[in-house]
């Protein structure tokens, strides 16, 4: 494509008459550019990508896009902002993929990534080939790629779209954390359905304030629906239990479908039951009513199985089919996953890193615990500080022994981050392991038979983060050779 041609997609006033050079790829990074690749310069925040202009071209860049002038001997455009222009250049170069395919969006603090499991599931099982861009992974049909984001930032997410194309993908889900919405990293994404889990405290070390952070979690629906060229009918979820679910209704044109178990809503579930070994409950979609039997726990994963039905529904799944793929979900990796090693004690490892998200596991845990609870749990470095005390208070109220330990201490140092925990504690009794292997060995050296051991913050994640450098570490596999050895 040519870049005269690729830029009629922005801004009709972005003033440019130099050479039309043949673009072959577009690179935000210098360390990819290769001969023809058009280079954009992304101010970061850590460095400025306008300094690494110099080097893309001396790898062959055929333009720069850049936010300044820049002396260079290639044709260099000019924007205010390259961020906003790289989405849109993304969409056309890599032919409009979005248009192509049926594309749910998943918002919302807690259980986007088990609702895209989930959604993906139902869809799998009504034929479709499926893509999936998230926390754990991006899947395109059978590829599975590594991920550093939950969503890409613009380039590569197009690329990816366009990637599910090629390989025959009819319907792709996504995670769009409230960073990607707030940076643009979703322009262009033309969404068939998008859905809202809930809203609940995290993130304020980037947002802020609550406010800014259901205004980023709004652009989603904002951005959906208003489209006139557009046939395809457009969908809001939305949570009705949940106190934003009001103010997102109000951001949206699209269609507004509403799921929830206190409120009325469209799509209901009633009399809720649980066991040790899932959870029962009565869905109710208007008048009519159908049993559903799910092999997780809690009330927030029937949420996540609500807002899953309501997505496929409306997006031309019958019910049937729906609520079979929904029954034969096991369960989703690092999301309370069982570590069984023969023990007589339950342990758990779960992601569980929010105030909100310990507090509905552990609340579930206390459902069915016969006797003590231990939780084993720390808080991210260079993330949200102001949830570190409640995480704590958390602990304590519904554990009857909390342990402080490490996630991910990044830059920070791991004592000043369980000094942040244990000053929302005071008074309470818990114990302080800094070294997180020790601490689940602790856990596991002191429970015996109807303990029960909640390891959170992890997951699936398979290392430890401190400073810059990446540990191998594994909650589950962690677990899994302390109980072997006890
Ligand atoms: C705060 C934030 O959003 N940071 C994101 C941002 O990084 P950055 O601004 O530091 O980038 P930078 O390193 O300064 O680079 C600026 C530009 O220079 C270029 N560059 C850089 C170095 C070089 O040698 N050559 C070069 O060309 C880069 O390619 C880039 O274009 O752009 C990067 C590339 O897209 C992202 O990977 C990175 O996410 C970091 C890893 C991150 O931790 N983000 C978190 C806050 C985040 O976005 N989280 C949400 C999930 C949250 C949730 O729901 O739980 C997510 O969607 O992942
Ligand atoms: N609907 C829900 N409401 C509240 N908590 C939930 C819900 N679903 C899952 N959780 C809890 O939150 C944790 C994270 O779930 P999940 O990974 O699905 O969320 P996420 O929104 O993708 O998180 P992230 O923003 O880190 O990617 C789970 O391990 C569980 O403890
Ligand atoms: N997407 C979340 C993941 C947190 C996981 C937890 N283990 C941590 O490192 O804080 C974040 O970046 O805030
Ligand atoms: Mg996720």
């Amino acid at each position: 494509m040519k870049l005269q041609e690729l830029l009629k997609s922005l801004h009709p006033i972005v003033p440019f008459k130099g050479e039309n050079p043949v673009i072959t790829s577009i690179e935000n990074d210098n360390r990819k550019v290769q001969k023809g690749s058009l280079f954009i310069c992304i101010k970061g925040y850590t460095v400025d990508g306008h300094d690494f202009a110099e080097s893309a071209v001396e790898k062959g860049a055929a333009a720069i896009l850049a936010e300044r002038p820049l002396s260079l001997e290639v044709p260099v455009v000019v924007v205010k902002d390259t961020t906003r222009a790289m989405a849109v250049l993304a969409d056309t170069f890599y032919e409009q993929p979005t248009k192509k395919l049926q594309l749910i969006g998943i918002t919302g603090t807690n259980g986007k990534t088990t609702t895209s499991h989930l959604i993906e599931k139902i869809f799998a099982d009504a034929g479709k080939k499926t893509g999936l861009i998230g926390t754990m992974y991006t899947k395109i049909a059978d590829k599975t790629l590594e991920t550093k984001n939950t969503t890409p930032e613009s380039l590569t997410l197009q690329k990816t779209f366009r990637q599910m194309v090629e390989a025959g993908v009819g319907l792709a889900v996504m995670e769009v954390s409230s960073h990607a919405l707030d940076q643009g990293r979703v322009h262009r994404c033309d969404y068939d359905v998008a859905v809202f889990t809930n809203l609940t405290q995290d993130h304020l070390d980037y947002h802020k304030t609550m406010a800014e952070y259901q205004r980023a979690k709004s652009l989603l629906f904002a951005q959906l629906g208003n489209s006139f060229e557009n046939e395809k009918p457009k969908f809001a979820v939305i949570n009705a239990d949940d106190p934003a679910s009001e103010m997102l209704s109000r951001s949206t044109a699209a269609n507004v479908i509403t799921y929830g178990i206190d409120e009325e809503a469209d799509i209901q579930a009633k009399n809720i039951h649980m066991t040790p070994k899932g959870t029962r409950f009565e869905l109710w979609i208007e008048d009519d009513s159908y049993p559903i039997n799910i092999q997780f726990l809690g009330k927030f994963s029937v949420y996540n199985v609500l807002a899953s039905i309501a997505a496929a529904l409306v997006s031309g799944i019958g019910i049937n089919e729906i609520i079979h793929s929904i029954e034969s979900v096991e369960g989703v990796a690092g999301r309370f996953e069982l570590v069984n090693a023969g023990q007589e004690y339950t342990v758990i490892v779960d992601y569980a890193h929010t105030p909100d998200s310990l507090e509905n596991v552990l609340n579930t845990i206390q459902h069915f615990a016969k006797k003590r609870i231990f939780v084993v749990v720390g808080c991210g470095g260079d993330r949200d500080k102001t949830k570190r005390p409640l995480m704590a208070q958390i602990a304590c109220r519904l554990a009857t022994d909390p342990i402080f330990t490490s996630d991910n201490p990044r830059s920070e140092e791991q004592i000043a981050i369980l000094k942040d925990m244990e000053a929302g504690v005071e008074g309470e009794v818990y114990q302080v392991i800094p070294d997180r292997k020790e601490a689940i060995e602790m856990a596991i050296s002191q429970a015996s038979a109807g303990d029960v051991i909640l390891i959170a913050g992890k997951g699936h994640e398979t290392y430890q983060i401190i400073g810059n450098v990446v540990h191998d570490f594994d909650d589950r596999r962690v677990a899994r050779e302390a109980i072997e050895v006890r």
